[in-house]
C-alpha cells in the first residue's frame, strides 16, 4: 500500500512538470482527415492496428452484436466502483468481464470475477446461468477465438496482412511491422472486459484535458494486469442511432466513437484519435500499451466494446486461491474425535505463510467479491458455492490465528518461541486490521450508498457482538495491543 503511495506521488509530481511545461496550451493531435495521419500513426503508433468491419465473417457480427445486447438487457454489465489515487469512483462505462471459469481480473483495486465462456455446451440441468445468457458468452468465446487465430496468423506471417493494417484512409502504404524481434509464441487471449455507455445517459463526462480530443467515456490510462508484451483486440459497435439522421451503422455526423492514443509522458508527439465505425476492431500489439496510453472518446450513440486479453493470472485463478487455502490448511490439525484443533508447527516461516494466504483469501477475494454486492449471482450462480468454500477455509484460518495467538501468550513455553510467533502475528494482524478498516470505509462511502439494495456493497466477513463467536473479533485493536505488550515484556 504504500509502495503504491509512493509512485503515485512521484507520477503526480512529473504530471504537474508536464502540466507546468505545457503551460496551459493544448498539445495538437492527428485525425485521418489531418496531413500527416499516416505518417504519424507509422512512426510513433506502430503497435496500432486496425481490422476493418467488413474483413470479419458477417454472421460473427451479427452473433456478437446480439449477444451484447442480451447481456445489456439482462443487467449483466455495471459501473465499477474502483479506486483511482486512493479514492472511489464510478466508472463512466459499464462493465462484464467473461473468461474461462473461475479466472478473475484485477483492475483499478477491484478483481472481477469472470462469466464463464460456456464453450462446452452445457445442458440446463448443470449449467450456472439460462440458455440467452449461455448462448450470449459463447457468443463472445467465439469472437475470443477469432482474435486468438487473427493474431497467430499475423505473427505466423512476420508481416501485418495489407489490406488490414493500412490506416484508413490510407493509399496503401507498405508498412512494416515493428516486432522483427524473435517471434515469441502468441499468447491467447483469456478474458473479455465489455464496456458500455450510452452518452445521452451521461452528464458529467470528462473532457479529454491534454489535446483537447472532446469527451471521454475512459480517460486515459494503461491497462493492467496484462503479460507483458501481449495484445490486446478490441471490438467496437456503436449502436444504431435510435433517433434515426444516422447512416444506421452508429454514425451521426461528426460523432463517431473513437480511440485516442499518446505517448506516455511525452507533450511533444502529437496525439492520435481514431474514429471507429460500428464492427471495426482494433489491436494493441508489441509494447504499445507500456509506452503508450489510450483514452475513449465519447461519440453520439451508444456503444459497446468487447476488450480480448492476455490476463496475467497466475495469482488471478480460483484454482490458484484453494491451492494456496489447502497450503495454508496443512498447518492445521483437527482430532476425529474430540473436534480440537491444533497448529503442527510453530516455526515462523509456517505462520507467516498461513497468516499472509489467510490475508490474501480474505481481501483478494472474499471481500472483493462482496463488494460487488449480489449482483452477479442474480443471473449466474458460477461462483456462489467456491466464494462459500473459500469462506469455509478462511474460517479454519481465523482458527489458525487464535491457536497462533494462544502460543505467543503461553506462559509455559520458550521465550524466544514466543517472540518469534508474536512478531509474526504483529505484521499479519496489522496488515490485517487496516485492510478491515479500508473495506469497510469503502463499503460506507456516500458513492455505495447510492446503489440498489442488490448491488450494494455488502461487508462481509463482518461479525458483530450480537452474531455467533469467532475464534477472534472483527476488530483487532486490542489483539494488537494485547501482541505489542507482550513483545516489550518479552
Ligand atoms: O472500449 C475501448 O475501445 C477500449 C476500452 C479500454 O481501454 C479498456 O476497457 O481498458
Ligand atoms: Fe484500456
Amino acid at each position: 500500500m504504500k509502495r503504491s503511495g509512493d509512485s503515485e506521488r512521484k507520477k503526480k509530481r512529473k504530471r504537474q512538470k508536464l502540466l507546468q511545461e505545457l503551460g496551459g496550451q493544448r498539445i495538437p493531435f492527428l485525425s485521418p482527415s489531418d496531413p500527416g495521419f499516416q505518417e504519424l500513426w507509422e512512426s510513433s503508433y506502430t503497435g496500432l492496428a486496425l481490422r476493418p468491419a467488413d474483413s470479419l465473417p458477417a454472421a460473427l457480427h451479427d452473433r456478437v452484436r446480439a449477444a451484447l445486447h442480451a447481456l445489456q438487457r439482462r443487467g449483466c454489465l455495471f459501473r465499477d466502483l474502483v479506486r483511482i489515487r486512493g479514492r472511489d469512483v464510478f466508472t463512466a462505462v459499464s462493465r462484464s468481464l467473461l473468461g474461462g471459469p473461475g479466472d478473475t481480473y484485477r483492475y483499478l483495486g477491484t478483481r472481477l470475477f469472470a462469466l464463464p465462456w460456456h464453450n462446452d455446451g452445457q445442458e440446463d440441468g448443470e449449467a450456472c446461468c439460462d440458455r440467452e445468457l449461455r448462448e450470449a458468452c459463447r457468443a463472445l468465446w467465439e469472437l475470443n477465438e477469432y482474435f486468438c487465430e487473427d493474431v497467430e496468423r499475423r505473427e505466423a506471417a512476420g508481416q501485418p496482412e495489407e489490406a488490414d493494417e493500412d490506416p484508413p484512409g490510407g493509399q496503401g502504404s507498405s508498412k512494416t511491422d515493428a516486432s522483427e524481434a524473435t517471434p515469441a509464441p502468441a499468447p491467447r487471449f483469456n478474458i473479455t472486459l465489455l464496456n458500455y455507455m450510452d452518452p445521452a445517459a451521461m452528464n458529467d463526462l470528462k473532457e479529454e484535458p491534454y489535446y483537447g480530443m472532446g469527451k471521454m467515456a475512459v480517460s486515459w490510462h494503461h491497462d493492467e494486469n496484462l503479460v507483458p508484451l501481449s495484445p490486446v483486440a478490441v471490438y467496437n459497435y456503436s449502436c444504431p442511432d435510435e433517433k434515426g439522421g444516422g447512416s444506421g451503422d452508429g454514425e451521426v455526423d461528426g460523432a463517431s466513437w473513437r480511440v485516442g492514443l499518446k505517448v506516455a509522458w511525452d507533450i511533444h508527439t502529437p496525439g492520435l484519435a481514431l474514429p471507429l465505425q460500428s464492427g471495426d476492431c482494433y489491436y494493441m500489439r508489441d509494447d504499445l500499451n507500456r509506452t503508450h496510453q489510450h483514452c475513449v472518446l465519447a461519440g453520439g450513440t451508444a456503444r459497446f466494446s468487447s476488450t480480448h486479453r492476455v490476463a496475467e493470472c497466475s495469482t488471478g485463478t480460483l484454482d490458484y486461491i484453494q491451492r494456496r487455502c489447502q497450503e495454508a490448511l496443512e498447518n492445521l490439525r483437527t482430532d476425529p474425535d474430540t473436534g480440537t484443533k491444533t497448529l503442527h508447527s510453530l516455526q515462523p516461516s509456517t505462520l507467516q505463510l498461513s497468516e499472509e494466504i489467510h490475508n490474501e483469501v480474505e481481501f483478494e477475494w472474499l471481500r472483493q467479491y462482496w463488494f460487488q454486492g449480489r449482483r452477479c449471482a442474480r443471473f449466474c450462480s458460477w461462483w456462489s458455492k467456491p466464494m462459500e468454500q473459500l469462506e469455509e477455509s478462511w474460517a479454519q484460518m481465523e482458527s489458525m490465528t487464535q491457536l497462533a495467538l494462544a502460543a505467543a501468550e503461553d506462559e509455559g513455553s520458550a521465550e524466544d518461541r514466543r517472540r518469534e510467533v508474536a512478531e509474526t502475528l504483529l505484521t499479519a494482524l496489522t496488515d490485517r486490521q487496516e485492510q478491515r478498516q479500508t473495506w469497510r470505509d469503502r463499503c460506507q462511502s456516500s458513492l455505495a450508498q447510492t446503489l440498489p439494495p442488490e448491488e450494494a456493497p455488502v461487508n462481509r466477513p463482518y461479525w458483530g457482538e450480537d452474531d455467533p463467536p469467532r475464534p477472534l473479533p472483527f476488530d483487532l485493536t486490542d489483539i494488537i495491543s494485547r501482541v505489542e505488550s507482550l513483545l516489550w515484556r518479552l
